[in-house]
């Protein structure tokens, strides 16, 4: 037996497997315990369903599941297009095993299996960022938590004429997926939704209530149908002065600024309520625009996903530029030297290449950089300000800035 540096005893014969179905139970306890929750069957059995056995990875010990890290297979929009990505999960370790190096393994193998798949990133949201950017995953999408002070924000007069329509997340089931497939393709940061994935969006965990109400919704019927819908709950609370209860957002999506009107009109004036929250806004949330005093938006900035390029050229191919940029980018990438090299990237709005050169470089960068300016919503002066990009040719980062950019800033809010 060896042991580790807090000198607990760990097992010499760890082997890292694509688990089997027959593993789910014991990768389900080996995360819970991780992130020290217990877990319940009905989560269990939910998450069963979204389980890819081939996407995952296990870490063993004498037959015995001690590490994990989940994969989902999905399409996500990023700047002009959708494209696969492996949706990286339940990334842990247990105690008595960690820091001999199984997350590093599993990464590694995580990065490789994603390219070889063809998959030319890989995403996840961080319980601890500290833990990932040694991996080389970038910052790439940032959110905006929000506690909205209901009675001290005013509205602008109401647009339209449409109606509200309450009912089940089941009754209403159909009209939500509609209403998503408009947007997604075209919102950098949000992921394709199988019936797998709405089933589970839609199970209404009670490990997901955490004390508050059932799952509700709400649509906006405007002139052309259904054109929005808000996902929420109610955390009733009542104190010697009178109700002080809480809207808690879980998700809205509009395709018209009256349904975007509509909705919020609705969740801020819900009857006994004083507050509505909402942990996952785009960074250029409408609403900073819309109501009378943003202030009493109480609006948090936080990090939201993590990109990890894994084959730069078919990475920096597959997504559009808002301007027309060529240029030569000497990537370093300590992890995946098969990344490392210069690159040329010819792009444009309508169309892009990416190739090895042996040209001189107008721009260096960390690999963990193009990570974050993957999505369009980071600025590369903005890394450049952190080291993480440097300028080799005069006047390129100018250049290369707006190219970078994206017309929609980037917004993620499914945990996955
Ligand atoms: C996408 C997701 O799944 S998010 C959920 C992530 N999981 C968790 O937070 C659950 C709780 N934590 C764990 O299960 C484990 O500590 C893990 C999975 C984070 C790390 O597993 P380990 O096998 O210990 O990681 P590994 O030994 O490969 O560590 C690699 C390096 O990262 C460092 N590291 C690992 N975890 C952390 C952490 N939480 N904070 C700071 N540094 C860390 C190690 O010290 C090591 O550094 P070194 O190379 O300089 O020595």
């Amino acid at each position: 037996m060896k042991s580790n540096d807090l000198g607990e005893a760990v097992a010499d014969d760890i082997t890292i497997e694509v688990p089997t179905h027959e593993d789910w139970d014991d990768i389900y306890s080996t995360f819970s315990a991780a992130i020290n929750i217990d877990g319940d069957p009905q989560s269990r059995e939910a998450e069963r369903e979204l389980f890819e056995p081939a996407r995952s990875l296990v870490a063993r010990s004498g037959g015995r599941v001690v590490g994990t890290l989940g994969c989902n297979t999905r399409q996500i929009a990023v700047p002009g297009a959708v494209i696969p990505a492996a949706h990286g999960c339940r990334g842990a370790v247990s105690p008595a095993a960690r820091r001999q190096g199984l997350l590093t393994k599993l990464m590694r193998r995580h990065f490789e299996d994603a390219r070889a798949l063809g998959e030319a990133i890989t995403l996840c949201w961080a319980s601890e960022a500290r833990i990932y950017h040694r991996f080389g995953y970038g910052l790439s999408i940032r959110r905006i938590g929000l506690n909205v002070n209901s009675r001290e924000v005013t509205l602008p007069p109401g647009k339209g004429a449409g109606k509200i329509i309450e009912g089940s997340p089941a009754d209403l089931r159909d009209a939500l997926v509609k209403v998503y497939d408009q947007v997604y393709a075209e919102q950098p940061g949000w992921s394709e939704r199988t019936e797998a994935h709405w089933d589970y969006r839609l199970a209404d965990l009670m490990s997901m209530r955490a004390g508050a109400s059932a799952l509700r919704v709400v649509l906006h019927e405007g002139d052309g149908g259904v054109d929005g819908y808000a996902l929420w709950r109610v955390r009733g609370n009542w104190t010697g002065n009178g109700p002080i209860g809480q809207v808690e957002l879980v998700e809205q999506v509009s395709t018209t600024p009256e349904a975007y009107d509509a909705l919020w009109r609705f969740l801020l004036t819900v009857d006994l309520t004083r507050s509505v929250t909402t942990w996952s806004c785009s960074i250029d949330e409408p609403l900073f625009y819309w109501v009378g005093e943003p202030r009493q938006l109480a609006a948090h900035l936080c990090d939201a996903l993590w990109i990890r390029v894994v084959d730069v050229a078919k990475a920096l191919e597959s997504r559009r530029y808002a301007a027309p940029v060529d240029v030569v980018i000497d990537v370093t990438d300590e992890f995946m030297p098969v990344n490392t090299g210069r690159w040329r990237l010819t792009g444009s709005p309508e169309s892009a290449t990416c190739v090895p050169t042996s040209d001189p470089a107008d721009l260096a960068c960390d690999i963990r950089a193009l990570g974050a300016l993957y999505m369009g919503g980071t600025s590369i002066r903005t890394l450049a300000g952190t080291g993480l990009v440097r300028e080799l040719t005069p006047g390129a980062l100018a250049a290369a800035a707006p190219a970078f950019g994206w017309h929609r800033s980037p917004s993620a809010f499914e945990l996955f």
